[in-house]
């Protein structure tokens, strides 16, 4: 891996300021997922380690907490002019760990440095009220403060950004954090530590606990007493057993989960855009993004039209390692995740579903899977059930407006849909009929850090991003003055 700046690249636990080997000496391999060769080893935080990192941060709170909001948002400042700075060394970095092409791995850290930049903003209009009271000797006031102490976990799709989305806005409130990266990507988060330390952000209001015991670092952010709050994204799985290993200390929580997005292209749609918008909303991050299309559904005036040109769009796109060239796909981050791509192609077609392109492992080998369009997908057929997380694109067809709303509501999640219509009044009707948290109308790329980011039903709890995003940080206190 060649970096202008070799200090970015950190293979140890961060606590309290310091880069630290794990306290049973334990590593664990970081491996490129386009060659499985191993990048470095980084050390493994135990359950002892992760204690001390809560800590830390718990006894870096108040000095944090007590500065004022502009002093906590010029540092954040710093942050992101730092992170910009950097962005060919972060984006090196990213696409080694996690496999995304370089060009995607420089938009990410782009829309991860923008949730620093916003919430540096956001820090300074955490307003309260005055109440107009009942009682004329009274004056009623609510103020916001911060948590306290931050449990994030993060997922392996979006190393940089899914960091930034939570540590922005616990800092930008007044909270500390402690961070446990996924196994897969730590060498990102460890990066932004690097670069958070230069920007002037005292030592333990960051903490950075990578690891292979998951279990462990999870157990003890989850149960701590002095955890007030766990942000996590990943997968509905993993956060119904951390929201339930919340429970018994009633930790504030925020979910961002999985999802099953319907993409549906009606027969008034601009087939064009719609193939456009589909190519970004399904291949984005080799289709493995929360927000993927994961079911495109297609009325039937359009359904063969549509099925051709997203055919040839797809079949059109390069794939291969992020590090040797432009490649607009990359590798699965691993063979679970390959196996399961695999599979879900698998049980397609045995169940009569038609490959219009791709359908089968890449001629690269490794994890390497051809960008996927599938004909006469059916609802008995587990892409209509299950996140394929992969460069899979199943076409359904439906008949009427009521059909492809039944059908794109048919699920237990409720993250994003996108639908491509020019009709205005289907767009009210149907935007407003779909069960999801987000709706692209039209556009197949809805994220971005002015927005609320999130779901409803087993998609997750709560936003991040936008205005409502520091509110996830915040906790409100209503002060009652009597005789005045
Ligand atoms: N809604 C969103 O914003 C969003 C964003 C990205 C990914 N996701 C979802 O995440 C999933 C893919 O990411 P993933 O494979 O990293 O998910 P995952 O749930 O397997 O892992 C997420 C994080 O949880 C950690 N983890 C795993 N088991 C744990 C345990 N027992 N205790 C504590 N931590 C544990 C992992 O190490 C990782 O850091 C998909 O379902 C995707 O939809 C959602
Ligand atoms: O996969 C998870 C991310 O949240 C996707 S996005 O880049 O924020 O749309």
């Amino acid at each position: 891996m060649q970096l202008k700046d070799a200090s970015l690249l950190q293979q140890q636990l961060y606590i309290d300021g310091a880069w630290q080997a794990a306290s049973d000496g334990e590593v664990f391999a970081v491996t490129n997922p386009a060659n499985d060769q191993v990048l470095v080893t980084v050390a493994s935080a135990t359950k002892a380690d992760t204690a001390r990192a809560i800590e830390v941060a718990e006894a870096a709170l108040p000095a944090w907490r007590d500065l004022t909001a502009k002093a906590r948002s010029n540092l954040l400042r710093n942050w992101y002019n730092l992170i910009l700075e950097n962005i060919d060394d972060l984006a090196t970095i990213l696409s080694a760990e996690q496999g995304k092409p370089l060009a995607e791995a420089k938009g990410e850290i782009l829309y991860g440095a923008s949730y620093i930049e916003w919430f540096a903003e956001e820090a300074k209009r955490v307003y309260g009220d005055t109440i107009p009271g009942p009682a004329a000797d009274k004056r009623l006031v609510v103020i916001k403060q911060p948590i306290g102490v931050v449990a994030a976990i993060t997922p392996w799709n979006f190393p940089n950004a899914m960091i930034t989305r939570k540590v922005g806005p616990a800092l930008a409130a007044g909270c500390t954090v402690v961070v446990k990266p996924a196994t897969e990507t730590p060498l990102s988060a460890l990066a932004l530590a690097v670069l958070a330390e230069k920007a002037g952000i005292p030592k333990g209001v960051i903490n950075i606990v990578p690891g292979k015991r998951s279990g462990d670092i999870g157990g003890e952010l989850t149960a701590n007493p002095i955890v007030k709050k766990l942000s996590f994204t990943g997968s509905t799985r993993i956060g119904k057993l951390l929201m339930a290993q919340c429970a018994d200390t009633i930790k504030k929580l925020s979910l961002e989960l999985g999802g099953n997005a319907p993409f549906i292209v009606f027969d008034d749609a601009d087939l064009d855009a719609a193939v456009q918008g589909a190519m970004i909303a399904k291949f984005r991050n080799t289709g493995q993004t929360c927000v993927c299309a994961n079911r495109i559904l297609v009325q039937s005036g359009v359904y063969d039209a549509f099925a051709e040109k997203l055919a040839a769009a797809v079949a059109a796109m390069q794939v291969g390692p992020a590090l040797e060239g432009a490649f607009q796909q990359g590798p699965l981050i691993n063979q679970s995740s390959l196996n399961k791509v695999k599979e879900h192609v698998e049980d397609a077609l045995g169940k009569g579903a038609k490959v219009a392109t791709g359908g089968k492992a890449h001629a690269r080998g490794g994890l390497f899977y051809e960008p996927t369009v599938l004909t006469g997908v059916t609802n008995d057929m587990v892409v209509a059930k299950d996140e394929t997380f992969g460069p899979v694109a199943p076409l359904f067809k439906f008949d009427t407006e009521a059909d492809a709303i039944r059908l794109a509501n048919d699920t237990e999640f409720g993250l994003a849909a996108y639908f491509y219509s020019r009709d205005i009044g289907r767009a009210w009707r149907v935007a407003e009929k779909l069960e999801c948290g987000m709706v692209g109308i039209n556009e197949g790329l809805i994220s971005n850090e002015a927005v609320p980011f999130g779901g409803i039903k087993e998609s997750g709890l709560g936003r991040e991003g936008s205005k409502y995003g520091i509110e996830e940080y915040l906790e409100i206190k209503y002060m009652c003055f009597g005789g005045i």
